[in-house]
C-alpha cells in the first residue's frame, strides 16, 4: 500500500465529495457522517491478501476526528485486518493518507495507540510496563514517571502501580493496558475486541474507560462481536462482508435503516444475544 504522509493529493483530501465516492451499500448523507471534521486516515481501495486468502478488498474509507467507529461483521470478514491496515501495520494494494493535523495541514501526524483482546504486558510492575512504553515512544525521562502514574490513576489502578502486570486480573490487565495508551496521549486508539475475554463488571469498567477517552477527544475504532457494545459506544458503525465494505453508516441509522439482506441477517442473528 503506498503511504501518503502529510501532504495530501487533492483527489484523495476528504471533502464531502469523498464520501459521494466510497462505496456505501445505502446512500449515507455526507451529512450524517458529519464531512465537515478533519480528516486523520484515507483509504482509498485498500486490500490485504494472506496467501490464498483475500482478507480485505478496495476498502475506500476516510477516518475523522470524532469518530468512535466500530467494525462489526461475521468471523473472518476483515474486522481485525481492516484496523490493522487503519493503523499502518499492514502492506498491501491501495493507498492509506494519513493527514498532517494542525492549520493548512502543516501539523504533526495522528499519534495512535492499540488495544488487544488479550494485552501484551511484560513481566515487570504495572509502572515499569508504562514508563517503558513512554521510553520506547521517545518522551523525555524526566516525564515518565509523572506521566505513568496519571494515566495509572486514570484507570484506578495507582494503588497497583507496584504490582506485576502479570499478576493483575484479566480487567486490570486491560485497565493497565488502557492506561499505557493513554499515556501516549493518542489522538487514534485502535481497539481489537476490547473486551471479549473479561466479565460482566471488568467489561462495564472497560467501556466506561474507553467511553471517557473518547469523551476527552480521542477519536475510536473498534472491532466488536457485541452490537450492544457497538450501540453504547459507537458512533458510526461499518459492517464488512469477506473484506468489503458494504455499509457504513451513523449508529442509529445502522440500527433502524433497511440494510442489504447480509448485514440485515447478521443483525437479526446477533441482537437477541446482546445487552
Ligand atoms: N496473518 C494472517 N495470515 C493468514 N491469514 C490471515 C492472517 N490474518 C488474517 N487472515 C485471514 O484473513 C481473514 C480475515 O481475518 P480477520 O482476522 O481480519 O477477520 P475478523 O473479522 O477480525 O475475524 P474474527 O471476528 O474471527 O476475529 C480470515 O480468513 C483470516 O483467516
Amino acid at each position: 500500500m503506498s503511504a501518503v504522509l502529510g501532504g495530501v493529493p487533492r483527489s484523495i483530501d476528504a471533502g464531502p465529495l469523498a464520501l459521494d465516492a466510497a462505496p456505501l451499500a445505502l446512500d449515507a448523507t455526507p451529512l450524517a457522517l458529519d464531512a465537515s471534521r478533519p480528516a486523520l486516515i484515507t483509504l482509498r481501495g485498500a486490500g490485504a491478501v494472506f496467501g490464498t486468502v483475500q482478507a480485505l478488498a478496495e476498502v475506500d474509507l476516510t477516518l475523522r476526528r470524532g469518530d468512535r467507529l466500530a467494525l462489526v461483521g461475521a468471523n473472518g470478514s476483515g474486522k481485525t485486518t481492516l484496523l490493522r491496515c487503519l493503523h499502518g501495520l499492514i502492506d498491501g494494494p491501495g493507498e492509506r493518507t494519513l493527514h498532517a493535523q494542525g492549520p493548512a495541514g502543516q501539523g504533526r501526524v495522528p499519534v495512535m495507540a492499540m488495544l488487544f483482546q488479550r494485552p501484551f504486558l511484560l513481566h515487570l510492575t504495572a509502572r515499569r510496563n508504562l514508563t517503558l512504553a513512554l521510553w520506547l515512544a521517545g518522551v523525555p525521562r524526566a516525564e515518565r514517571r509523572q506521566r505513568a502514574d496519571a494515566a495509572l490513576e486514570r484507570v484506578g489502578l495507582q494503588s497497583l502501580a507496584e504490582r506485576s502486570a502479570r499478576a493483575l486480573s484479566g480487567g486490570q490487565q486491560q485497565r493497565l493496558a488502557l492506561a499505557r495508551a493513554w499515556a501516549l496521549r493518542p489522538d487514534i486508539l485502535f481497539l481489537d475486541e476490547p473486551t471479549a475475554s473479561l466479565d460482566p463488571s471488568a467489561k462495564r469498567e472497560v467501556e466506561t474507560l474507553i467511553d471517557d477517552f473518547a469523551r476527552d477527544g480521542v477519536t475510536l475504532v473498534m472491532s466488536t462481536h457485541n452490537l450492544g457494545q457497538a450501540k453504547r459506544l459507537a458512533n458510526r458503525v461499518i459492517h464488512l462482508e469477506a473484506g468489503r465494505l458494504v455499509v457504513d453508516l451513523p449508529v442509529d441509522r445502522f440500527f433502524h435503516d433497511t440494510l442489504p439482506p447480509a448485514a440485515a441477517q447478521f443483525l437479526k442473528g446477533e441482537l437477541p444475544w446482546t445487552t
